[in-house]
């Protein structure tokens, strides 16, 4: 992959020992980096006076009080406290990005629904470009989530954000952006995920356009690894294939717009410098990217289809044992080896609402019409399965060893029923028909014993 040069006035940390590529490895680590020798303070925190004049700020990312197992936290040394970097608010529209509680009483979220790739128009930027499809939970009372496509073709100018509501999930499929964020620069790409914290201020700067990609906006506890139990220590989401950036700051004194999602409403303030001005920090909540091709599946050896828990990249709990806010399942390339058995995703209903998308190839239970960029929802105990044409190929495959080529598809599940807003009742390309890849499933039974 190019590496692009950084934006003009950035100043990111020295790779010293020319292995870093701009990002350091592992998840949840605590981290420290600096973008000039000497400014992070060595063995304390808060320095009478901090080097080279910088102010010393923490940014907590979970109580004070959270078991310290989970306590994150990150000591942010810059140029000037983020108080400098917010003035009077007032609120401004985004209306295609949307909040949970909305439930419209004239849409039926209720419903097997599928989408085509939302297309592109132009002159839209990260926060213009969010189309939210479903909200769940609530984000007054820190529950549930939202899940958005975004449509960028144009870079935030002297423009920055952050969502006090949220840690976004980012799972790009089309075209490349770079968040410069308060932390450091993180490129991504199709094929690669970020998760960017509650509360870090960023721009967000297109390398490849237009891009397209989902978003998952997490109200709830943030994403964590998921358990492995038997598995052990290894195989699925490794740790250290998450990568953080190293600090990277400017010194910028341009008129700029800061933009705040708070209590589901954006309100804008403006400044009269950049508040990316980060030059050092140390601390263990910052943003993060992982590469999904790192995910290594482990699965069925002999026979049967096993939940697809076994996929999970990333779990953001709720409080109840087991039972996510949000799941992040990722469905890969992988091999297809179990006997007598009916390999494709069976028949189901599920008590989480399960929201998918395709990132490229095709999905195994549904061969036709679920494309890259789509979507799809099989909401709170709506029961659903494989398309007849999957269910017959496979109920009749050879069941050679076959491998799952050319396919990368994702869920959102969540223990919330998610609701369809406006834009994707009514103007995001709903395919009207989807329920018809059922309607042609044969009745078999016909009383027979020993009859397969
Ligand atoms: O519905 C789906 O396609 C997702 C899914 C995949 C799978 O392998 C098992 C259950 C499940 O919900
Ligand atoms: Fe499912």
């Amino acid at each position: 992959m190019t590496r692009h040069e950084l934006p003009a006035g950035m100043v990111r940390a020295p790779d010293r020992t020319g292995t870093h590529d701009g990002y350091m490895p592992g998840f949840g680590n605590d981290f420290e980096t600096e973008a000039l020798p000497g400014a992070l303070p060595q063995g304390m925190n808060s320095p009478q006076k901090c080097e080279y004049g910088l102010y010393g700020e923490q940014l907590s990312g979970t109580a004070f009080t959270a078991p310290s197992h989970q306590n994150e936290r990150t000591w942010c040394y810059r140029i000037r406290p983020s108080v400098k970097h917010t003035h009077r608010f007032r609120k401004i529209a985004l209306p295609y990005w949307k909040s949970a509680p909305l439930v419209d009483p004239d849409i039926v979220s209720l419903g097997q629904y599928r989408w085509n790739p939302v297309p592109h128009s132009e002159g839209l930027t990260w926060l213009t470009g969010m189309r939210t499809m479903t909200t769940a939970g609530d984000v007054n009372t820190q529950v549930g989530m939202a899940a958005h496509i975004y449509l960028v073709t144009d870079s935030m100018v002297d423009a920055y954000f952050y969502s006090a509501d949220s840690e976004l999930l980012i799972v790009p499929q089309e075209g490349r952006l770079r968040f410069c964020t308060e932390l450091g620069v993180i490129d991504l790409a199709p094929q690669e995920i970020a998760v960017i914290p509650r509360g870090l201020v960023y721009r967000v700067e297109v390398l490849d356009g237009p891009a397209r990609g989902f978003v998952c906006e997490n109200y709830g506890q943030k994403f964590q690894l998921p358990g492995r139990g038997p598995i052990g220590a290894n195989c699925m989401a490794n740790r250290r294939d998450f990568k953080t950036p190293v600090a990277a700051f400017e010194d910028r004194e341009t008129p700029s717009t800061v933009t705040v999602k708070w209590g589901g409403h954006f309100h804008e303030t403006h400044i009269g410098h950049s508040p990316l001005d980060v030059v050092a920090w140390h601390g263990n909540y910052a943003p993060v990217k992982y590469d999904l091709t790192t995910y290594c599946p482990v699965g069925a050896i002999l026979f049967d289809h096993p939940d697809p828990s076994i996929f999970t990249v990333l779990t953001a709990p709720s409080g109840v044992e087991g039972t996510a806010n949000i799941d992040f399942v990722l469905f890969r390339e992988r091999w297809l080896v179990a006997e007598d058995t009916f390999r494709p995703p069976w028949y189901h209903k599920n008590v989480m609402s399960e929201l998918m998308g395709n990132i490229y190839g095709q999905y195994d239970a549904k061969p036709q019409g679920f494309v890259p960029g789509g979507m799809s929802l099989h909401n709170m105990m709506l029961p659903h399965g494989p398309d007849r044409e999957a269910f017959e190929k496979a109920s009749n495959a050879e069941l050679a060893p076959h491998k799952l080529d050319n396919t990368m598809s994702f869920m959102f599940e969540t223990r919330f029923p998610q609701h369809l807003t406006p834009f994707a009742a009514t103007e995001a390309p709903l395919q009207d028909d989807y329920i018809d890849c059922w309607s042609d499933l044969e009745k078999k039974f016909d009383g027979t014993p020993g009859k397969k």
